[in-house]
Protein backbone atom coordinates (compact mmCIF):
# COMPACT_ATOMS: atom_id res chain seq x y z
CA UNK A 1 0.00 0.00 0.00
CA UNK A 2 1.25 3.60 -0.72
CA UNK A 3 2.64 5.23 2.33
CA UNK A 4 0.56 8.05 4.32
CA UNK A 5 -0.68 11.25 1.85
CA UNK A 6 0.55 14.50 2.47
CA UNK A 7 -1.62 17.02 2.71
CA UNK A 8 -2.43 20.92 2.29
CA UNK A 9 -4.21 24.00 2.73
CA UNK A 10 -5.00 25.97 0.05
CA UNK A 11 -5.29 29.15 -0.32
CA UNK A 12 -7.31 31.22 -2.42
CA UNK A 13 -4.44 33.35 -3.95
CA UNK A 14 -4.38 33.49 -7.25
CA UNK A 15 -3.01 35.13 -10.61
CA UNK A 16 -4.82 36.34 -12.92
CA UNK A 17 -5.29 38.41 -16.08
CA UNK A 18 -8.62 39.98 -16.61
CA UNK A 19 -9.78 39.96 -20.18
CA UNK A 20 -10.10 43.62 -20.38
CA UNK A 21 -6.58 43.96 -19.67
CA UNK A 22 -3.72 43.51 -22.13
CA UNK A 23 -1.12 40.86 -21.01
CA UNK A 24 0.62 40.45 -19.45
CA UNK A 25 0.69 43.98 -17.95
CA UNK A 26 -2.85 43.28 -16.01
CA UNK A 27 -0.98 40.27 -14.21
CA UNK A 28 -2.28 41.07 -10.60
CA UNK A 29 -3.00 38.88 -7.25
CA UNK A 30 -6.70 38.89 -6.57
CA UNK A 31 -8.33 36.74 -3.85
CA UNK A 32 -11.18 36.11 -6.62
CA UNK A 33 -11.06 33.78 -9.18
CA UNK A 34 -12.44 35.64 -12.62
CA UNK A 35 -16.02 33.67 -14.05
CA UNK A 36 -14.47 33.31 -17.48
CA UNK A 37 -16.42 33.78 -20.62
CA UNK A 38 -16.92 30.07 -22.38
CA UNK A 39 -15.71 30.10 -25.72
CA UNK A 40 -14.92 27.97 -28.50
CA UNK A 41 -12.03 27.11 -29.97
CA UNK A 42 -11.50 26.72 -33.78
CA UNK A 43 -8.28 24.68 -32.93
CA UNK A 44 -9.72 21.55 -31.77
CA UNK A 45 -6.45 19.56 -33.53
CA UNK A 46 -4.54 21.52 -31.03
CA UNK A 47 -6.07 20.16 -27.97
CA UNK A 48 -5.30 17.31 -25.91
CA UNK A 49 -8.56 17.01 -24.36
CA UNK A 50 -12.56 17.22 -24.20
CA UNK A 51 -11.34 20.92 -23.95
CA UNK A 52 -11.80 22.62 -27.21
CA UNK A 53 -9.54 25.57 -26.01
CA UNK A 54 -6.68 24.43 -25.10
CA UNK A 55 -3.43 24.56 -27.44
CA UNK A 56 -0.89 21.90 -25.69
CA UNK A 57 2.43 20.85 -26.74
CA UNK A 58 4.83 17.95 -25.45
CA UNK A 59 8.20 19.24 -26.29
CA UNK A 60 11.43 17.37 -25.63
CA UNK A 61 15.34 18.35 -25.20
CA UNK A 62 17.39 15.20 -25.92
CA UNK A 63 20.44 15.61 -23.96
CA UNK A 64 18.73 15.43 -20.87
CA UNK A 65 15.62 13.38 -21.89
CA UNK A 66 13.84 16.53 -20.44
CA UNK A 67 10.37 17.43 -21.24
CA UNK A 68 8.81 21.08 -21.70
CA UNK A 69 5.19 21.68 -21.98
CA UNK A 70 3.70 24.76 -23.94
CA UNK A 71 0.00 25.53 -23.02
CA UNK A 72 -1.87 28.29 -24.14
CA UNK A 73 -5.65 29.54 -24.42
CA UNK A 74 -5.94 28.83 -28.32
CA UNK A 75 -9.84 30.43 -27.47
CA UNK A 76 -8.43 33.71 -25.82
CA UNK A 77 -7.63 36.58 -28.55
CA UNK A 78 -4.43 37.64 -27.58
CA UNK A 79 -3.58 33.48 -26.94
CA UNK A 80 -1.89 33.68 -23.90
CA UNK A 81 0.59 31.20 -23.54
CA UNK A 82 3.15 29.52 -20.81
CA UNK A 83 5.94 27.25 -21.19
CA UNK A 84 6.42 24.72 -18.37
CA UNK A 85 9.97 23.66 -17.58
CA UNK A 86 11.76 24.88 -20.40
CA UNK A 87 15.51 24.00 -21.47
CA UNK A 88 18.06 26.72 -22.10
CA UNK A 89 19.62 24.48 -25.03
CA UNK A 90 16.00 24.85 -26.66
CA UNK A 91 14.72 28.02 -26.09
CA UNK A 92 15.11 29.04 -29.55
CA UNK A 93 13.41 26.10 -31.27
CA UNK A 94 10.18 27.07 -28.38
CA UNK A 95 10.16 30.53 -29.03
CA UNK A 96 9.88 29.56 -32.79
CA UNK A 97 7.16 27.16 -32.40
CA UNK A 98 5.37 29.93 -30.17
CA UNK A 99 5.58 32.44 -32.38
CA UNK A 100 4.46 30.55 -35.76
CA UNK A 101 1.29 29.09 -34.02
CA UNK A 102 0.69 33.11 -32.86
CA UNK A 103 0.92 32.79 -29.35
CA UNK A 104 2.06 35.32 -26.60
CA UNK A 105 4.43 33.48 -23.82
CA UNK A 106 3.64 35.20 -20.63
CA UNK A 107 5.14 32.67 -18.06
CA UNK A 108 8.31 30.68 -18.45
CA UNK A 109 7.83 28.40 -15.48
CA UNK A 110 9.98 25.79 -13.44
CA UNK A 111 8.47 22.67 -11.31
CA UNK A 112 11.56 23.51 -9.51
CA UNK A 113 15.45 23.67 -8.97
CA UNK A 114 16.86 21.45 -12.12
CA UNK A 115 20.17 19.42 -11.40
CA UNK A 116 20.75 17.93 -14.59
CA UNK A 117 19.88 20.89 -17.13
CA UNK A 118 19.90 24.81 -17.34
CA UNK A 119 16.40 25.93 -17.26
CA UNK A 120 15.72 28.07 -20.22
CA UNK A 121 13.99 30.78 -18.28
CA UNK A 122 16.94 33.07 -18.25
CA UNK A 123 17.78 33.24 -21.57
CA UNK A 124 13.82 33.30 -23.19
CA UNK A 125 13.54 36.41 -20.37
CA UNK A 126 16.53 37.92 -22.17
CA UNK A 127 14.85 37.35 -25.94
CA UNK A 128 11.42 38.71 -24.54
CA UNK A 129 11.97 40.68 -21.97
CA UNK A 130 7.92 40.66 -20.77
CA UNK A 131 7.49 36.83 -20.08
CA UNK A 132 7.31 36.88 -16.13
CA UNK A 133 9.65 33.86 -14.72
CA UNK A 134 7.62 31.80 -12.19
CA UNK A 135 8.92 28.80 -9.89
CA UNK A 136 7.80 27.69 -6.17
CA UNK A 137 8.66 30.53 -2.90
CA UNK A 138 9.70 26.82 -1.21
CA UNK A 139 12.61 26.56 -3.51
CA UNK A 140 14.45 29.53 -2.59
CA UNK A 141 15.31 30.58 -6.13
CA UNK A 142 14.77 33.77 -7.87
CA UNK A 143 12.63 34.66 -10.23
CA UNK A 144 9.41 37.25 -10.64
CA UNK A 145 6.86 35.21 -9.00
CA UNK A 146 6.72 32.99 -6.26
CA UNK A 147 4.01 30.39 -6.25
CA UNK A 148 2.48 28.48 -3.04
CA UNK A 149 0.54 25.47 -2.92
CA UNK A 150 -3.14 26.04 -3.77
CA UNK A 151 -2.25 29.66 -6.08
CA UNK A 152 -4.16 29.84 -9.28
CA UNK A 153 -1.84 30.67 -12.60
CA UNK A 154 -4.06 32.48 -15.01
CA UNK A 155 -3.65 32.45 -18.80
CA UNK A 156 -6.78 33.53 -20.91
CA UNK A 157 -9.75 32.05 -19.25
CA UNK A 158 -7.59 28.54 -18.40
CA UNK A 159 -5.78 28.02 -15.05
CA UNK A 160 -3.31 25.99 -13.72
CA UNK A 161 -3.27 25.14 -9.74
CA UNK A 162 -0.02 24.64 -8.22
CA UNK A 163 0.14 21.57 -5.51
CA UNK A 164 3.32 21.25 -3.33
CA UNK A 165 4.98 17.83 -3.79
CA UNK A 166 8.43 18.22 -2.39
CA UNK A 167 10.75 15.33 -1.72
CA UNK A 168 13.02 15.32 -5.28
CA UNK A 169 14.07 18.70 -3.72
CA UNK A 170 12.25 21.13 -1.60
CA UNK A 171 10.44 22.90 -3.07
CA UNK A 172 9.28 20.92 -6.21
CA UNK A 173 5.32 21.49 -7.29
CA UNK A 174 3.27 20.54 -9.65
CA UNK A 175 1.10 22.40 -11.94
CA UNK A 176 -2.27 20.98 -12.37
CA UNK A 177 -4.92 22.08 -14.84
CA UNK A 178 -7.84 23.80 -12.65
CA UNK A 179 -11.05 21.96 -11.40
CA UNK A 180 -13.66 23.39 -13.15
CA UNK A 181 -16.18 22.54 -15.83
CA UNK A 182 -14.51 24.60 -18.24
CA UNK A 183 -11.46 23.57 -17.95
CA UNK A 184 -9.60 20.63 -19.69
CA UNK A 185 -10.55 17.32 -19.30
CA UNK A 186 -9.31 15.00 -18.39
CA UNK A 187 -7.22 17.08 -15.67
CA UNK A 188 -3.48 17.39 -16.84
CA UNK A 189 -0.63 17.20 -14.23
CA UNK A 190 3.26 18.77 -14.70
CA UNK A 191 4.79 16.53 -12.17
CA UNK A 192 8.66 17.77 -12.77
CA UNK A 193 10.55 14.98 -11.87
CA UNK A 194 8.20 14.17 -8.70
CA UNK A 195 6.63 11.76 -10.33
CA UNK A 196 8.22 10.08 -13.62
CA UNK A 197 6.31 7.55 -16.01
CA UNK A 198 6.57 3.62 -13.69
CA UNK A 199 8.93 6.07 -11.89
CA UNK A 200 9.70 8.79 -9.28
CA UNK A 201 12.45 11.34 -8.80
CA UNK A 202 11.43 10.48 -5.08
CA UNK A 203 8.45 10.61 -3.06
CA UNK A 204 5.13 11.76 -3.65
CA UNK A 205 1.61 10.85 -3.03
CA UNK A 206 -0.34 14.27 -2.89
CA UNK A 207 -0.38 13.68 -6.70
CA UNK A 208 -1.93 10.35 -6.08
CA UNK A 209 -5.35 12.32 -4.56
CA UNK A 210 -6.21 13.79 -8.00
CA UNK A 211 -8.92 11.95 -10.26
CA UNK A 212 -7.14 8.40 -11.59
CA UNK A 213 -8.07 10.00 -14.94
CA UNK A 214 -5.75 12.66 -14.66
CA UNK A 215 -2.80 12.67 -16.96
CA UNK A 216 1.02 12.82 -16.00
CA UNK A 217 3.03 14.79 -17.64
CA UNK A 218 6.66 14.63 -16.10
CA UNK A 219 9.75 16.30 -16.44
CA UNK A 220 11.64 13.56 -18.00
CA UNK A 221 11.56 10.22 -19.60
CA UNK A 222 14.82 8.15 -19.86
CA UNK A 223 12.90 5.20 -21.71
CA UNK A 224 10.40 7.03 -24.21
CA UNK A 225 7.01 7.47 -22.79
CA UNK A 226 5.14 10.11 -22.97
CA UNK A 227 2.12 10.32 -20.99
CA UNK A 228 0.47 7.97 -18.11
CA UNK A 229 -2.40 8.84 -15.55
CA UNK A 230 -2.55 8.58 -11.78
CA UNK A 231 -4.88 5.49 -12.03
CA UNK A 232 -2.33 3.73 -14.48
CA UNK A 233 0.77 4.74 -12.13
CA UNK A 234 -1.24 3.87 -8.99
CA UNK A 235 -1.76 0.58 -10.58
CA UNK A 236 1.84 0.05 -12.56
CA UNK A 237 4.00 2.58 -10.74
CA UNK A 238 6.95 -0.20 -9.67
CA UNK A 239 8.10 1.80 -6.80
CA UNK A 240 5.11 3.37 -5.56
CA UNK A 241 2.72 0.46 -5.61
CA UNK A 242 4.87 -1.40 -2.52
CA UNK A 243 4.76 -0.62 0.92
CA UNK A 244 6.36 1.99 2.40
CA UNK A 245 10.15 0.04 3.87
CA UNK A 246 10.43 -1.54 0.20
CA UNK A 247 10.02 2.02 -1.62
CA UNK A 248 12.47 3.45 0.95
CA UNK A 249 14.67 0.41 0.08
CA UNK A 250 13.79 0.77 -3.50
CA UNK A 251 15.20 4.39 -3.59
CA UNK A 252 18.08 4.18 -0.85
CA UNK A 253 19.72 1.75 -3.95
CA UNK A 254 18.95 3.49 -6.98
CA UNK A 255 22.52 4.81 -7.31
CA UNK A 256 22.00 7.03 -9.66
CA UNK A 257 24.73 8.47 -11.30
CA UNK A 258 25.72 12.08 -10.38
CA UNK A 259 24.02 14.29 -12.97
CA UNK A 260 26.33 15.44 -15.20
CA UNK A 261 25.52 19.22 -15.58
CA UNK A 262 24.91 19.68 -12.03
CA UNK A 263 27.79 21.88 -10.78
CA UNK A 264 26.95 24.14 -13.68
CA UNK A 265 22.87 24.02 -13.32
CA UNK A 266 21.79 24.29 -9.73
CA UNK A 267 24.04 27.91 -9.19
CA UNK A 268 22.04 29.17 -12.48
CA UNK A 269 18.73 27.65 -11.66
CA UNK A 270 18.62 29.25 -8.83
CA UNK A 271 18.68 32.54 -10.01
CA UNK A 272 15.97 30.95 -12.79
CA UNK A 273 18.88 30.71 -15.85
CA UNK A 274 19.93 33.85 -15.41
CA UNK A 275 23.73 33.35 -16.31
CA UNK A 276 25.23 36.52 -15.56
CA UNK A 277 23.73 36.24 -12.01
CA UNK A 278 25.11 32.55 -11.48
CA UNK A 279 28.73 33.31 -11.21
N1 LIG B 1 21.90 10.80 -15.96
C1 LIG B 1 21.27 12.07 -15.86
C2 LIG B 1 20.44 12.19 -14.59
C3 LIG B 1 19.39 11.13 -14.47
C4 LIG B 1 18.66 11.37 -13.18
O1 LIG B 1 19.23 11.19 -12.13
N2 LIG B 1 17.41 11.82 -13.27
C5 LIG B 1 16.74 12.32 -12.13
C6 LIG B 1 15.87 13.43 -12.56
S1 LIG B 1 16.87 14.72 -13.24
S2 LIG B 1 17.87 15.35 -11.67
C7 LIG B 1 15.91 11.32 -11.41
O2 LIG B 1 15.40 11.59 -10.36
N3 LIG B 1 15.74 10.14 -11.91
C8 LIG B 1 14.95 9.14 -11.23
C9 LIG B 1 15.13 7.84 -11.89
O3 LIG B 1 14.62 6.90 -11.37
O4 LIG B 1 15.78 7.82 -12.94
C10 LIG B 1 22.27 13.17 -15.83
O5 LIG B 1 23.48 12.93 -15.66
O6 LIG B 1 21.87 14.33 -15.97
Amino acid sequence: MLPKMLRFHFTTLSYFAPRASPFPLSLSISQAIPKPTRLRSQMASFSSSSSSKLLFRQLFEKDSSTYTYLLADASHPEKPALLIDPVDRTVDRDLSLIEQLGLKLVYAMNTHVHADHVTGTGLIKSKVPYVKSVISKASGASADFYVEPGDKIHFGDLFLEVRATPGHTLGCVTYVTGDAPDQPQPRMAFTGDTLLIRGCGRTDFQIFTLPKSTLIYPAHDYKGFTVSSVGEELQYNPRLTKDEETFKNIMANLNLPYPKMIDEAVPSNMVCGIQSKAS
